[in-house]
């Protein structure tokens, strides 16, 4: 169980209309939360993966075909969580024993709990909240994972759903002597779609085309492009098509919103907060199909990742110390 200060506790709910509803699947392996409006979110415990978010009906996270659910491999879609290391570690670093990306996203976590808040105006359902927790401790972690990073911490991940959209808050506190430093990305596959008919069309289909899409918000310093062997480029434009397989690690961005746009018009806002690095990611068509769980082939067409983080150089936590940061997306679906 991890100790904390601000424990969720549930507000006590207005007796008259409807109120966020939350679920524990029957196997215990995910959680549930639907607001009044329809919205809702799931949240596998396995890595704290938020596998869905649907807004206005709509799915607005990426979900591979072939992710495996079951525990036994990272998700490929959602919100996989990036900690300790982002990427392949590198040699000579506490983090050097560590598999791609670190444990968390393939750790079991523990669900602490809900806490909901209504406005009063339930019946016109709009200004409820739901806030889910889940930690991840030194104790949880496989003997593997405790031994190649053997720091004690402590993390906090909470999947607040409300009116203004989808936050997710990453709290990391060294609960330790030792200090420690260490990286962190909310790796968010969002679901693109091209509009069809005056409608957006399905994942999968009649239309699909993600050139039509692109980023904007990327005014920074410089960036890394991983496809260009990772070597470091400034951003000439604040806005990025994508027309190929990209992999930029966008560092100490300027403001804090990047924006999908499908057609030029706004998809999704990504608001970051007390984060300054952002990895815009899309595997396009070879690596795609080289993906043992990226399904369909084609799926690349109807995703983009787009990942806040803090993973330019690390952060350093002393004993007893806690770092928080996260992103609210908006959907302007
Ligand atoms: O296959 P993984 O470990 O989930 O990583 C997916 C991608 O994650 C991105 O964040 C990285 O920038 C890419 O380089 C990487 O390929």
């Amino acid at each position: 169980m991890v100790d904390r200060a601000h424990k969720p506790s549930a507000i006590s709910a207005s007796s008259t209309g409807p109120q966020p509803q939350v679920d524990i699947s029957a196997d215990n392996s995910k959680v549930t939360a639907k607001l009044p409006t329809g919205d809702s979110v799931e949240v596998l415990l396995y890595g704290a993966t938020v596998i869905s978010w649907k807004s206005s009906g709509q799915e607005n996270l990426w979900l591979s075909q072939k992710a495996v659910l079951d525990g036994s491999k990272a998700v490929r879609g959602g919100i996989p969580i990036v900690f300790p290391v982002f990427g392949p570690p590198p040699q000579n670093h506490a983090t050097s024993s560590l598999p791609q990306h670190g444990f968390a996203r393939s750790t079991r976590w523990e669900y602490l709990g809900k806490s909901t808040s209504e406005s009063g105006a339930l019946s016109r359902g709009g200004d409820d909240s739901v806030k889910l927790d889940f930690g991840l401790s030194q104790s949880q972690l496989s003997p593997e994972s405790r031994k190649a990073w053997p720091y004690d911490f402590s993390l906090v991940y909470s999947v607040t759903l409300g009116k203004d959209g989808l936050q997710t808050m990453l709290n990391v506190r060294n609960e330790g002597r030792e200090s420690f430093e260490f990286q962190m990305l909310l790796h968010s596959y969002f679901a693109v779609k091209v509009a069809y008919r005056g409608r957006w069309a399905a994942a999968d289909g009649v239309e699909q085309n993600i050139s039509r899409v692109s980023i904007s918000g990327l005014a920074g310093t410089s960036y890394i492009d991983k496809v260009l062997d990772a070597t470091e480029h400034s951003s000439s434009s604040p806005t990025l098509s994508i027309t190929g397989e990209t992999d930029r690690v966008y560092k100490s961005l300027k403001q804090d919103t990047t924006s999908i746009l499908q057609d030029d018009k706004p998809h999704l806002d990504v608001v970051r907060d007390n984060l300054t690095d952002t990895v815009v990611w899309n595997p396009w068509k070879e690596k795609a199909k080289a993906m043992g769980d990226f399904a369909p082939d084609e799926g690349y067409k109807n995703m983009v990742c787009v990942e806040v983080g803090s993973v330019d150089g690390w952060q350093k936590l002393e004993g007893g110390d806690t770092f928080e940061g996260g992103q609210l997306v908006k959907s302007h679906i």
